[in-house]
């Protein structure tokens, strides 16, 4: 059940936490009514929308200054969630907050539940269901190419290619229905098929891009491995661009593995370093070594290093395919070389961008950054959904191939919410925070 639209909620809409300013919305009917209630300052129910008064929130029970502020007048439809909008912004500490807020709730309103202003934007036609999961993703991103890629779902670009995409679907499906009605009119099969062949490619296209877009969003693990005294905790350092790991001429000087969050080239990634690989007596280390095995088995990628100064070790068992093979110190003279292995420095920074282009390629795969990506999971499900349905339609008999372009075109509008049931909208929103 998706909660009434006909109250007027509020919330903080700032982090928990001290901070410069805080802000808090109230959006309803009685928005400017309540907000009135509180304020000292210009009346904000005879405010033009789209200004911001200087005053004071006040207990109207006793007159009793709680704090300087600003208010913010937004005039239904035009605000964020298309209804009536005044936003405080207070000294943003915990205690001036959760005071406005409660002076709010006794003025009448009630504290809004997660994404509940987005979900008003969403009902009130303000944005569609990609849209708004974009609000959410923007809200989230942790890296560069999370907050542009969320920012072309926000200003519609996906949605945009979908509807398209649909809608064609549906046009095929009106002359298919058409020709079922009049078979004399007849629409040429090769046209259909074309058009089916078509958006199954944009679909297929778009799919592609979806384990990209699994990446930017949760990131991916890292595993840097090889002999003691290859490297490895200098190439940390080096990509991390501060001293986080101990380095030492010793070899064996990492003895347990090292967590340190970086982004590479827009993605976010856990770099793990990991002990010297050898066979050893000492069991602390030969703990080590093995957990370094395991952290090497459960990364999505595995820089392998090897000290291109020395003699080649024996090489340890990797999976292989997703490994990337490093001859390291590249600074000093050589010992071998081999073309399957990029040569990289962490003293002189030799090699590092190579590498860090490599990373990248080998996690995004062909992705380009100038397409718009799949980010979300249920935007996999439902053009995967589509494809299934696109591909029973292909060289169908007119009568099921409408069914078929039917159901595809179906799945795609659950991604714009064109065909969004109540509870699927319900289930998006629970994931917001309170306050967006
Ligand atoms: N203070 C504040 N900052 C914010 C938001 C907000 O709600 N409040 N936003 C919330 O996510 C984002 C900005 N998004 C917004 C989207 C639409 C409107 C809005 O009032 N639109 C009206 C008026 C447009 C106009 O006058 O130009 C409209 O579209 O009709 C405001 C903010 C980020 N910054
Ligand atoms: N010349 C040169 N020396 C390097 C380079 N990278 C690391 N070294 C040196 O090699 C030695 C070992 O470096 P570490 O980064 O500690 O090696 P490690 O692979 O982490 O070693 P363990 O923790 O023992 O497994 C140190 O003396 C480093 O200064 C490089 O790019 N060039
Ligand atoms: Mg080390």
């Amino acid at each position: 059940m998706l909660p009434s639209l006909h109250d007027t909620i509020a919330a903080v809409a700032t982090p928990p936490g001290p901070g410069g300013v805080g802000v808090l919305r109230v959006s309803g009917p009685q928005a400017l009514e309540v907000a009135a209630r509180v304020w000292r300052g210009r009346d904000p129910r005879t405010s033009p929308g789209g200004r911001f008064w200087h005053g004071w929130i006040v207990d109207p029970a006793t007159g009793e200054p709680v704090d300087e502020a600003v208010l913010l007048v937004f005039r239904s439809p035009r605000s964020y969630t298309g209804e009536d909008v005044v936003e405080l912004q207070t000294h943003g500490s915990p205690a001036v907050l959760g005071r406005v807020l409660r002076l709010l709730l006794e003025a009448g309103v009630r504290p809004a539940g997660p994404g509940e202003f987005t979900l008003r934007a969403y009902l009130n036609g303000r944005m569609d269901l990609a849209q708004a999961e974009s609000v959410l993703a923007l809200v989230e991103a942790e890296s560069e190419t999370a907050r542009r890629q969320a920012l072309r779902g926000l200003t519609r670009k996906l949605s945009q290619k979908i509807d398209a995409l649909a809608d064609r679907l549906l046009d095929l499906l009106a002359h298919i229905q058409a020709l079922l009605d009049y078979p004399e009119e007849g629409v040429e099969p090769h046209a259909a098929e074309r058009v089916i062949a078509s958006v199954l490619e944009e679909v297929e296209a778009l799919l592609a891009t979806a384990d990209a877009g699994r990446r930017v969003r949760e990131g991916a693990r890292l595993a840097l491995v090889g002999a003691p005294n290859a490297g490895k905790s200098s190439l940390l350092n080096a990509l991390l661009g501060f001293e986080r790991a101990l380095v030492h001429d010793r070899p064996g000087t990492t003895r347990d593995y090292l967590e340190a969050a970086l982004e590479i080239e827009g993605v976010p990634l856990v770099a793990v370093d990991t002990a010297g690989l050898r066979r050893t007596d000492d069991p602390v280390e030969a703990a080590g070594v093995e957990r370094a095995l395991a952290v090497a088995r459960e990364a999505d990628l595995i820089l392998y290093l090897v000290d291109r100064s020395r003699p080649r070790p024996d090489p340890p068992s990797l999976p292989w395919a997703r490994t990337i093979r490093l001859a390291t110190k590249a600074d000093l003279p050589a010992a071998w070389r081999d073309p399957d292995f990029l040569e990289v420095s962490a003293h002189s920074g030799q090699g590092l961008d190579a590498l860090r282009a490599r990373i990248r390629a080998r996690l995004l795969g062909g992705a380009s950054e100038s397409e718009v990506w799949i980010t979300s999971e249920r935007h996999r499900e439902a053009l995967a959904e589509a494809r299934a349905h696109l591909l029973e339609a292909r060289g169908a008999p007119e009568d099921l191939m409408g069914m078929s372009l039917e159901a595809a075109a179906r799945a795609l509008g659950r991604i714009t919410g064109r065909e969004a049931t109540e509870e699927t909208v319900a289930r998006i929103f629970q994931n917001f925070c309170v306050g967006k």
